[in-house]
């Protein structure tokens, strides 16, 4: 490809000859050939460019052939053009074509990493810490036995665990004697760490709507030695309801679209739609208030809620945030967490809140885990405004201050309606004064007249 691109047009078929050659012949070594060569005209699109061409038409032709050549939907494609630049889009395809690297997290009730990661040598394993986190490795090779299958996994010294998975509980922070809400939790891979933090103290609410899913959580925390935990299967959204102002930290792991999970769950590539990604982002919002209001805003070590999902669209994370902004006395803080973009304040047409920076992303093309999205909000306040938020304050008081305007304006209004009518008043008495004067005048003159005609007639009778 090289050499072609040593040529300064680079004749790539028309968009109506690329639709047709997909439907009838499509061939992965040609588009992938074409992608590279669009790239290129794109990269330097003035000069690149063959005669008149629309760079439109070569960015339609881009993505029917990503569409073609990593088997996406175009509304999925369509979703990820949007978040990040052409070339960053497929680092992000290729990385999601790659599985990630195997983790394990020690549980810390019951080993040490040290002691976990030598006994997994010893019988072949090949592994090594995971230079961010005190309690996990990689594992490059399995040895003799599965790592689903060791005499260690089975009892309990640790779960094999994506690494961005242990994100959300770190930015949670739990503490010893803390009463802790996951309010969706299973399998259970967060909840058990949360409780190895709490090392078995406290009370941790182990939650999740899918009974079946709940079977998976009860099995693991027997098998690691959770011990203070009470696990429920509800609707998340009747926690607020239930439990008011109750925990001092809740975590909602949403459920979501899964696109940054896309190399562990191909199928999101082709079944997500518009459709889908409202339903998600709607549940999200209402789980994200539910989990605000169930935690106390005066709890003595916490007060805290940690949202996460495992979708790199803006849909479900940074809306959903802004969301909580708007209709709760909440802010965003720190989620601690050394790694990962920072969210977007700013995206396309739409505006979030500056603090929207202390979130963070997590893609697989650049952390090399899975996709994620972490915030941590405070709770500032047990009361739910009346009213919607706007940037961080309330609108009751942008109304009052509307309000005291209309006042303001009102006033103004009346007292040049009271100038305008005490002069139009002036006038019309002016105008009758006139008037008055003008009649009084005729009336004189006719009175002065009259005694006239009299005292004439009267000499003319004497006459
Ligand atoms: C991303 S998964 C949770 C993974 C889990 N936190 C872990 O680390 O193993 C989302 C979970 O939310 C559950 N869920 C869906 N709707 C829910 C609801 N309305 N209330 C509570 N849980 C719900 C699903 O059954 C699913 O298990």
């Amino acid at each position: 490809m090289l050499e072609s691109h040593s040529k300064v047009c680079l004749e790539i078929p028309s968009l109506e000859e690329v639709k047709e050659e997909l439907v009838k012949n499509p061939d992965m070594q040609n588009i992938s050939h074409r992608i590279k060569d669009v790239f290129y005209v794109l990269e330097n699109f003035r000069e690149r460019r063959e005669g008149s061409r629309s760079r439109q038409e070569y960015v339609s032709i881009l993505e029917l052939d990503l569409c073609a050549c990593y088997s996406y939907n175009s509304f999925l494609i369509q979703k990820l053009k949007n978040l990040f630049p052409l070339s960053e889009l497929q680092e992000f395809l290729e990385a999601n074509e790659v599985p990630r690297p195997v983790t394990i997290r020690t549980n810390a009730l019951k080993t040490r990493r040290k002691l976990l990661a030598q006994s997994l040598i010893n019988q072949g394993a090949n592994v090594d810490v995971l230079n961010w986190s005190s309690v996990g490795l990689v594992a490059y090779s399995s040895g003799s036995v599965p790592l689903g299958a060791t005499l260690e996994y089975l009892a309990g010294h640790y779960i094999l665990q994506g690494a961005s998975s242990f994100l959300p509980v770190v930015a949670l922070g739990p503490k010893e004697n803390e009463k802790i809400l996951d309010m969706c939790a299973a399998p259970g891979g967060k909840s058990t760490h949360i409780a190895a933090l709490m090392k078995n103290t406290g009370v941790l609410f182990s939650n999740d709507f899918n009974k079946d899913r709940t079977k998976a959580l009860i099995g693991n925390f027997h098998r690691m030695g959770i011990t203070n935990s009470v696990i429920t299967s509800l609707d998340g959204r009747r926690f607020s309801k239930m439990m008011p102002h109750f925990f001092d930290r809740v975590l909602v792991d949403a459920p979501c679209s899964g696109t940054g999970i896309i190399s562990k769950d191909e199928h999101v590539k082709m079944s997500k739609e518009e459709r889908d990604m409202k339903r998600c982002s709607h549940l999200q919002k209402e789980l994200i208030l539910s989990a605000i209001d169930s935690v106390d805003a005066f709890s003595a070590t916490g007060g805290y809620i940690c949202y996460s999902t495992c979708s790199i669209l803006t849909e479900e994370n940074e809306e959903v945030i802004q969301y909580a902004l708007n209709k709760r006395n909440v802010k965003l803080v720190s989620t601690n967490l050394t790694i990962g973009r920072e969210g977007f304040v700013n995206f396309r047409e739409k505006r979030f809140h500056q603090s929207m920076k202390e979130t963070r992303r997590i893609y697989p093309h650049l952390n090399n885990m899975d996709g994620f999205f972490v915030a941590k909000l405070k709770k500032t306040s047990n009361d739910i405004p009346k009213l919607n938020k706007t940037d961080g304050k309330v609108e009751k008081n942008s109304v009052k201050k509307a309000e005291i305007q209309n006042n303001k304006n009102n006033n103004v209004k009346n007292t040049k309606n009271k100038k305008v009518g005490e002069s139009k008043i002036k006038e019309k008495l002016k105008k009758n004064k006139k008037i008055k004067t003008k009649k009084f005048a005729e009336l004189k003159n006719k009175k002065t007249n009259e005694k006239k005609k009299k005292i004439f007639h009267a000499k003319n009778k004497n006459s």
